[in-house]
């Protein structure tokens, strides 16, 4: 049984297609078209959040009241989402990690045949609680307005869309790493078993393709976040996201991560 959830839907489209499901199409340029295929989704994902103010109540870990549950309305969203996508086999899904995994149930549904193309060390890489604080440290503040509108449960929502979608393009790492090893082992070897980071992160970056990520996505929210009318005039440099932020996050978190997602598979990649 196929399972995605609304925020990756898309995603899951371009994974169903090019993911590898076979060892054919596991090349770099199918990963890279993955991975842009994944810029939409987190430009647009950014966007409905980026509709509602801060709302710093949503993450008041003292104030929600629920019986028996400890912590705020966004964690309490994440956590109950991660158990119900659990029971249907989401994270049998290598590309998918979840935020909260300690107690998630089993799956209830027969087991979706994914094919093993990766290393079985990549089961233990999650760098979710980097991309959590992150995300809500660091990347929230900077791209919605100062306030609170009361729409906290929406608000919480997106924030879940946005935090899914991240986690599976960083994560994604694991295959980027597991094509780079496979077309140059020669290359590769040697650094993973002197266990060198430095080394590793070298053979594994390339500058050009950083920068044409930046500038696309930075493009995206431009041309994603216009506002659309019928009239001549229209609001020229008005973008529902900072584009510039969009260019940051990919510069300063996201391909670092993904670097570093990269990083940790490939130490492991020969034990
Ligand atoms: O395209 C690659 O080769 C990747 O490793 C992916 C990625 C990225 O995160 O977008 C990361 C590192 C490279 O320097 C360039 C791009």
């Amino acid at each position: 049984m196929a399972t995605s959830t609304a925020s990756s839907d898309e995603s899951s489209r371009c994974m169903k297609d090019e993911t590898p499901d076979s060892e054919n199409a596991l090349n770099l340029d199918s990963i890279r078209e993955c991975l842009i295929r994944l810029e939409d989704t987190i430009v647009f994902s950014l966007i409905e959040r980026a509709k509602f103010p801060f709302n710093s109540p949503a993450y008041d870990e003292s104030s929600l009241g629920i019986p028996g549950f400890c912590g705020s309305l966004v964690q309490f969203i994440v956590k109950e989402t991660e158990t119900l996508h659990a029971k249907v086999g989401r994270y049998e899904n290598p590309e998918e990690q979840p935020f909260f995994p300690d107690y998630l149930p089993p799956p209830l549904v027969y087991p979706h045949n994914y094919p093993q193309v990766l290393h079985p060390a990549a089961a233990s890489i999650n760098i979710n609680k980097t991309i959590w604080d992150m995300y809500f440290n660091q990347l929230l503040p900077l791209f919605t307005a100062k306030g609170d509108d009361g729409n906290y449960c929406t608000t919480a929502v997106c924030d879940l869309e946005c935090l899914q979608v991240l986690s599976r393009r960083i994560h994604y790492g694991k295959f980027v790493a597991e094509v780079k090893f496979r077309d140059a082992p020669q290359d590769y070897g040697p650094a993973i078993r002197a266990q060198d980071r430095d080394a590793l992160m070298k053979l594994l970056t390339f500058e050009s393709v950083e920068e044409m990520v930046k500038r696309r996505v930075e493009k995206k929210a431009m041309v994603f976040g216009q506002e659309v009318n019928l009239k001549d005039k229209d609001d020229k440099g008005k973008y529902k996201v900072d584009p510039s932020i969009v260019s940051r996050l990919y510069g300063e978190w996201v391909m670092p991560l993904t670097k570093l997602v990269q990083v940790e598979y490939l130490l492991r990649r020969l034990d």
